[in-house]
């Protein structure tokens, strides 16, 4: 299974964000797990600012022990790693000057990575401005991008698709109280043809439909199915009638 082209062939498709701090409950993520596969949930992403781990290990062996959405990587150091899963979204803090977000953890686990042998995704991942200051914004100690700044973003993300990155990452951070301006992807569509992932403040299926019109290939929702996983079942029925599965 290749994730990237998986990610690159349609718009709309949505990742579960599953923070292993936040997920200890066994009973609670196989009642997560059945409400995802319920819900055609395309991916779950696994990762946290502050993530142990032998944390990670053992929420991506329970996932891939339990359910056949693959999973993916989204890291928040060099050591949440773990060789089940489908793919590492290799993340590049671009929106950042911190050099250990820019190259040092890269260099950290490049032999590990490389041995491991899973799927490496070079990804652009650019911090946008969401009105609060986010757990990855602090533990990086990087400033986001002004919201209402589109020419930095457009720049930065054609930045790192000339550097070789395959996917760009907006990112409004978790719990956002504005998420990613729609018109910053309809304006990354135009210029470059990477697969655009957005997250962060994403709460309704309204802002889920906005995106999946502007073309963005996946939307991340974390927060909203902490707070209640019974919205898996409203993207569901918003899924079956529109028909995106039957
Ligand atoms: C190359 C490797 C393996 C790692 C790269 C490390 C980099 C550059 C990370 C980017 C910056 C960062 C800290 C990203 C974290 C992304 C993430 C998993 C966010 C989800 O966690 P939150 O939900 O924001 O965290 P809390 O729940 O703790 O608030
Ligand atoms: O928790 P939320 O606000 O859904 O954000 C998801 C993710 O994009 C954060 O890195
Ligand atoms: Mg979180």
């Amino acid at each position: 299974m290749n994730i990237l082209k998986r990610i690159q062939s349609k718009s709309g498709q949505l990742a579960l964000l599953i923070d292993p701090d936040k997920t200890k409950d066994e009973h609670y993520l196989i009642q997560l797990i059945k409400k995802a596969e319920f819900a055609h949930i395309d991916f779950f992403f696994v990762g946290g600012s502050t993530v142990t781990r032998k944390e990670i290990e053992k929420v991506v062996s329970f996932l891939k022990q339990h359910s056949k959405i693959p999973v993916v990587l989204f890291p928040g150091s060099s050591n949440q790693l773990s060789e089940q899963a489908d793919a590492l979204l290799f993340l590049n803090l671009l929106s950042g000057r911190n050099p250990d977000f820019l190259i040092g953890h890269h260099v950290t686990c490049a032999e590990e990575v490389l041995e491991m042998g899973i799927e490496v995704i070079p990804t652009s991942y650019l911090l946008i401005d969401g009105g609060k200051m986010t757990s990855v914004a602090y533990v990086s100690q990087t400033t986001p991008i002004p919201s209402q700044n589109t020419s930095i973003s457009l720049k930065t993300s054609i930045a790192g698709y000339l550097m070789g990155q395959q996917l760009t990452y907006f990112d409004a951070g978790s719990g956002a109280l504005n998420a990613v301006p729609v018109n910053l992807i309809e304006e990354l569509k135009q210029k470059i043809n990477t697969p655009i992932i957005v997250g962060g403040g994403v709460r309704s299926i309204e802002q889920i439909e906005s995106y999946k019109k502007v073309g963005a290939n996946v939307i991340v929702i974390g927060t909203k199915i902490e707070e209640n996983s019974d919205f898996l079942l409203d993207i569901e029925s918003y899924k079956r009638s529109s028909f995106i599965i039957d």
